[in-house]
């Protein structure tokens, strides 16, 4: 006799819009999903951030019903991904496929909606996906970003309760971007809850009320952009000191309680540190130390750090990344 199913009580996991309890996913002997828990309420926008090969689109395709996991459930409110999809009530935005090139932008929309019982008006989703213009214009004439903004209008038709997008934005300029995110929020504080998998660091911060970061099939981090920034711990302290006796203040510096590293180009000198206040109180009290400055860690630094990912690229990295 089977056990009943949890998510039919009563208690907040009713609530979840998508909850993966213990997922594992294998291929072969490629340990893809290597046990992720994780719980999305809805109207939440969460960014699922790592690098190349962290398990993104293995999770996305469960959470769709497009696989299954090796072991753990997955449930989008409450109930199968299948049956959630049978129902309208999640939609995607993949990377790739499923448009026709001889059709128009406005054909395509059309099509699709006659694949369900009850639309939104395709003027309506062309106009939130920021397409109307290019509503005659044939599929394989549209650039990349532009086909990307037409999977999103598909995506809409169905007015889903919850939305994924692997990678959405790529190929869309800086503008595109925006609007693009824009229109995500909106819907958001409506209620839609919007899943989305990304590399780029800005463009979690930015958007997503949460950043899920994963790396190596794990959940490594999970927290605001500003509670992910903050687990990196540690500031570097910045100053100009030129006195005579530098060598002494350095190994004095080196002891100090939460002292990381110290480096030292030219005048420059920079401590690596947990404590920044007890750095900065030694250099003003006992040396001739100028123009101090302390920097907190940035989000690269504590994607570096947390998912240990040396392979992670500028390519990968937005323009507003490079600070
Ligand atoms: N069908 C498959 N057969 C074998 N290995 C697979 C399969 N699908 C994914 N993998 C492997 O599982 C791991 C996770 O891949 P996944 O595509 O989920 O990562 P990702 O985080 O989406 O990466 P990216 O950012 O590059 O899209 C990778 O090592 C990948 O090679």
């Amino acid at each position: 006799m089977m056990t009943t199913e949890p998510h039919h009580a009563a208690g907040p996991t009713t609530d979840a819009a998508v909850r993966l309890d213990g997922v594992r996913k294998s291929f072969g002997r490629v340990e893809a999903v290597r046990g992720i828990d994780l719980t999305l309420r809805p109207g939440e926008v969460v960014a699922f951030l790592g690098p190349n090969g962290a398990g993104k689109t293995t999770t996305i395709d469960m959470i769709l019903g497009l696989s299954r996991p090796t072991s753990g459930t997955v449930t989008t409110f409450g109930m199968t991904p299948r049956a959630a999809i049978a129902r309208g009530l999640v939609a995607a935005v993949m990377q790739t496929g499923g448009l026709l090139k001889d059709l128009t932008v406005r054909e395509t929309v059309a099509y699709t909606a006659l694949l369900f019982a009850d639309t939104k008006p395709v003027d309506e989703v062309l106009d939130s996906a920021g397409i109307t213009d290019i509503a005659d214009r044939k599929v394989g004439k549209c650039s990349g970003g532009e086909q990307q903004r037409l999977r999103f209008a598909m995506a809409l038709l169905s007015d889903p309760a919850l939305l994924l997008l692997d990678e959405p934005t790529t190929g869309m300029d800086v503008e595109g971007r925006r609007s693009f995110w824009s229109s995500i929020r909106a819907d958001a504080s409506q209620g839609r809850t919007v899943l989305f998998a990304t590399h780029y660091l800005e463009e979690a911060d930015q958007y997503a009320d949460r950043i899920v970061l994963v790396a190596g099939g794990r959940v490594v981090a999970d927290g605001s952009g500003a509670e992910i920034r903050g687990l990196a711990s540690g500031r570097t302290v910045r100053a100009r000191l030129a006195s005579p006796d530098t060598t002494a203040h350095i190994e004095a510096i080196r002891s100090l309680g939460g002292v990381d590293g110290v480096d030292v180009r030219g005048e420059q000198l920079y401590v690596h540190t947990k404590d920044s206040d007890a750095v900065a109180r030694y250099l003003l009290t006992r040396t001739d130390a100028r123009d101090l400055e302390i920097e907190s860690k940035g989000l690269e630094e504590a994607f570096l750090s947390l998912t240990g990912d040396p392979h992670h690229d500028e390519q990968h990295l937005s323009e507003g990344d490079r600070r």
